[in-house]
């Protein structure tokens, strides 16, 4: 079967009032989010999907000035329509704009949308492979209330059946056409194409919609979307370093990134003198500022004689958890001849992630030889060397 033609429509015909705290010059969607936009963030977001053949914008007859000065330019983009004085009837003359073009599918989406995913695109494009209609929707989360005059509850509702629309919206284009048509003969308003493609008796499949695909609506959501933007910037990443040498001695295993692996010889130290979760403990206790494992371990303290070092690397992420922070990654350099450390690592880094509750994908262990090169190439110690980003609150 040859691939279906894919076109978007994104209605921007709105006059973003509710938005609106008064003395904006423009409506929200030409209002910036952190530099850019809005709609140009929802246009990019649909460019980005390379198997769409066509994007037609539907704007406001009094703001083809703003539109013009968003310098919007991609082959794909057709020239904006004009919409009508309802989100109905501004989807209606995109699909009329669309009409002469035959395309398979339709994807309708709000401008006011300016975070929906290629993942979350993607998706709706595979529901609409076995459906007539894809809509994106989350669960309520909320006890939801029903009252007839918004000061007195009246009753509960049972939440469990109901889910929140989102866009886009994909349909069969000649499908959603003709609802559309004939919708727009009837007295009714409709609120989204899912409702009108309901209506007409089509199948709409759902898809999980995205807790960041919010529709800006109110003043307070350019806040929200901000943050979707910059992320939490309440928050700050740090880095922290941490470098480790133990001497060899006689013995039959080294204990290397929580992993006793049998050697020739064993690390001499207080403790199990575990090199790499050493450097690894003094780099995550750098980032946040808290001194050195020799603060927090002193040797000169017997109470520690003989400890597995991964006491010490809980400890560290323990400080890293109620300081509010999150680990963001490890990196773990080991240099010795031997042993061989290669297929210690998947080891190591389970270890590692049990310890600090944190998924492998987070921790690299790397090891490399001194080319036999000074005292690790003469065989007499090992070391190790660790970095550390931790994602922390600021506290300026
Ligand atoms: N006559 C209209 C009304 C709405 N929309 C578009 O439909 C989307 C969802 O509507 P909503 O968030 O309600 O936007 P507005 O109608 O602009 O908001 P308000 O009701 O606060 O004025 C928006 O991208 C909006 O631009 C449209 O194209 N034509
Ligand atoms: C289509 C929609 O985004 C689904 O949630 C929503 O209904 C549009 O907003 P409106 O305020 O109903 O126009």
């Amino acid at each position: 079967m040859p691939p279906k033609s894919i076109a978007v429509i994104i209605v921007a015909a709105g006059r973003g009032e509710r938005a609106s705290v008064g003395g904006e010059p423009d409506p929200k969607q030409y209002r910036p989010v952190a530099g850019a936009p809005v709609l140009s963030r929802t246009v990019a977001a649909f460019l980005d999907v390379p198997e769409i053949a066509r994007i037609v914008p539907v704007i406001h007859p009094d703001h083809s000035e703003r539109y013009a000065g968003l310098g919007l330019s991609d082959k794909r983009l057709m020239a904006p329509v004009i919409g009508g004085d309802s989100r109905q009837a501004s989807v209606l003359e995109g699909l009329k704009a669309l009409a002469p073009h035959k395309p398979d599918l339709v994807l309708i989406q709000d401008a006011a949308r300016p975070f929906a995913s290629p993942a979350l695109i993607s998706d709706v494009l595979t529901v609409l492979q076995t459906h007539d209609g894809a809509l994106p929707a989350l669960p309520l989360t909320d006890t939801i209330k029903r009252s007839l005059d918004g000061a007195l509850v009246a009753t509960t509702e049972d939440r469990h059946q109901l889910f929140a629309a989102q866009t886009p919206q994909g349909f069969r284009f000649g499908q959603i056409f003709s609802a559309h048509m004939r919708a727009a003969t009837v007295r009714r308003q409709f609120t989204d194409d899912a409702e009108i493609a309901e209506w007409a008796g089509l199948r709409v499949g759902m898809v999980m919609g995205s807790t960041d695909n919010i529709k800006i609506t109110h003043p307070e959501d350019f806040a929200r979307a901000e943050r979707i933007v910059l992320g939490d910037s309440r928050m700050e990443t740090r880095i922290g370093t941490g470098y480790d040498v133990h001497q060899f001695e006689a013995g039959d295993a080294v204990w290397l990134g929580g992993v006793r692996i049998p050697h020739t010889a064993k690390l001499k130290g207080h403790s199990d003198a575990d090199v790499a979760l050493h450097a690894l403990t003094d780099a995550i206790l750098g980032a946040i500022g808290e001194g050195d494992i020799g603060i927090h371990f002193p040797p000169s303290d017997m109470q520690w004689r003989g400890t597995a070092s991964v006491v010490f690397l809980k400890h560290a992420g323990l400080l890293v958890a109620n300081a509010g922070g999150r680990i963001v990654n490890l990196d773990v350099t080991i240099v010795c001849e031997a042993p061989r450390i290669a297929e210690h690592v998947p080891a190591m880094r389970a270890v590692i992630a049990e310890a600090l509750g944190i998924v492998t994908s987070r921790i690299a262990i790397k090891a490399t030889t001194s080319e036999k090169l000074g005292f690790i190439g003469r065989e007499e110690g090992m070391v190790a060397m660790a970095s550390a980003s931790i994602e922390l609150p600021r506290n300026d």
